[in-house]
């Protein structure tokens, strides 16, 4: 592979919609950025890059193997020569108290070495800030957000602070927006007060991305920082501010080349947001509603339906075909079958259903949902990903490229991102 050069950030990504939001927002602040799906092979053909994402489907998994997941891709991209990690959360701190990002955090801190870790999931331009350690969506608290009812990692705690510690070995303290809004020597001194009494990360707040800049700055006197996106435009502008990486033209446009075939939208987020921008795709696009009781019961058979119904409409324009569902029904399903195998279960029969379609020579593919992105991407065995044109604030057009049969643009969204046009803006980009 070409990545020759020291890279300047190394990034390990928990999920790959988020690794293809970190890609977004470093690629538009002048990083040249590759999103690889796992550890690269040995051989893989990678343009020369500023930043690797490596993206992990670690997010809902035990955290022991998360930590070796997060372990492996950080020894990748220190080989390389990187010389800062950013270990990619969710923007909604998506986890419960036996999930990994405390656990991921401590492993990589030990390995990487330093200090206290800054941890922050603000990303202001989607809404989400962090305000004495509390996490908004928005105008509401977390835990009044609509992540309370996520189907996997439902959030009841808005108190970072108190949320990572119950994942930690280590102490979590807080810096402050006080402290932000003084400058980042007032960062480091109180980074430096919370070493000295042993705590190993520090929940730092932000509201807007002139914050993130600071911490972005500070982050960089250490190895390794754990947060979303906006640490990640954080990060990146520090690093063109220090002359470390000289900006790029970013070349997006041309990454969307058109690539023909048809075209399909996967949902198996059951977020708000997705479930709205569904409701607007009805007046668009043919729309099959998965049955998912009939699906758990006998998924090969609801498999073929939601293939035979793409039979039928593909020449004729994009499908959508859907599993979503209100927190009402993800309960009473979760309550029948039990969360993880419902999720696990749902997710192989979309990524069945993607590769179905790609059989079909669907080339173009919108899916909303992380876990859900992760199975179908997984399933397409997709190598990596160059990034295109942003479609919606942390959603980039993706290509795809070497693929046999040709390459494949996708767009892989967050199930909380984008307005309620969004596929019909994704499907406009993709060609
Ligand atoms: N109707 C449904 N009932 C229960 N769980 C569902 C249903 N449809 C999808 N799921 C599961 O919900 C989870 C949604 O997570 P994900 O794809 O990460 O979306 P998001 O990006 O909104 O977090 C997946 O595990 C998916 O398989
Ligand atoms: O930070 C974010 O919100 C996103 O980049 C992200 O990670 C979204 O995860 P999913 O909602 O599970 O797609």
């Amino acid at each position: 592979m070409t990545v020759g050069t020291t890279l300047a950030l190394g990034c390990v990504a928990d999920d790959y919609t988020g690794a293809s939001d970190l890609a977004n927002t470093l690629t538009r602040a002048g990083l040249r950025t590759v999103q690889t799906i796992g550890v690269p092979a040995d051989g893989l053909e990678l343009p020369e890059v500023d930043a690797v994402v490596v993206s992990l489907k670690s997010r809902s998994i035990a955290a022991d193997a998360a930590v070796a997941m997060a372990l492996d891709a950080q020894r990748w991209l220190a080989a390389r020569g990187a010389g800062h990690t950013l270990f990619k959360i969710c923007s909604t701190f998506d986890s419960t108290d036996q999930g990994n990002i405390g656990p991921v955090t401590d492993a990589l801190r030990a390995a990487c070495g330093g200090g206290p870790v800054l941890v922050t999931p603000a990303f202001p331009e989607t809404g989400r800030t962090v305000f004495m350690g509390h996490l908004f969506v928005g105008s509401q608290p977390l835990h009044e957000s609509p992540l309370k009812d996520h189907p996997l990692n439902p959030m009841r705690d808005s108190n970072l602070v108190r949320v990572l510690a119950r994942q930690s070995q280590a102490g979590v303290g807080l810096i402050d927006r006080m402290t932000v809004a003084r400058g980042a020597d007032a960062v480091r001194a109180r980074r430096d007060e919370l070493g000295a009494t042993g705590q190993g990360a520090a929940i730092i707040d932000a509201v807007a991305d002139a914050d993130l800049a600071i911490i972005g700055a500070v982050a960089l006197d250490g190895p390794l920082s754990t947060g979303a996106s906006g640490l990640g435009l954080g990060l990146a502008r520090a690093l063109v501010a220090s002359g470390r990486v000289r900006p790029a033209e970013n070349g997006v446009a041309d990454v969307a080349r058109p690539v023909g075939g048809p075209a399909a939208i996967l949902a198996g987020s059951c977020s708000k947001a997705t479930l709205e921008q569904l409701a607007a795709a009805e007046a668009l696009y043919p729309v099959l509603r998965l049955d998912t009781d009939a699906l758990l019961d006998n998924p090969t058979a609801e498999v073929a339906r939601a293939l035979a119904f793409a039979d039928a409409r593909l020449s004729a324009g994009p499908v959508v075909i859907a599993s979503s569902a209100t927190p009402e029904r993800v309960a009473a399903l979760q309550a029948r079958h039990g969360r993880e195998a419902v999720g696990h279960r749902v997710e192989q029969a979309l990524a069945d259903i993607a590769a179905g379609l790609t059989e079909r020579g669907v080339r173009r593919l919108v899916v909303a949902g992380g876990e859900t992105s992760g199975a179908v991407v997984d399933r397409l065995v997709v190598p990596a990903f160059l990034v295109g044109p942003e479609i919606a604030p942390g959603v980039p057009v993706l290509r795809a490229a070497g693929l046999a049969g040709g390459d494949r643009l996708m767009a892989l969204k967050s199930g909380n991102f984008g307005g309620r046009d969004f596929f019909a803006n994704a499907l406009a980009l993709m060609g």
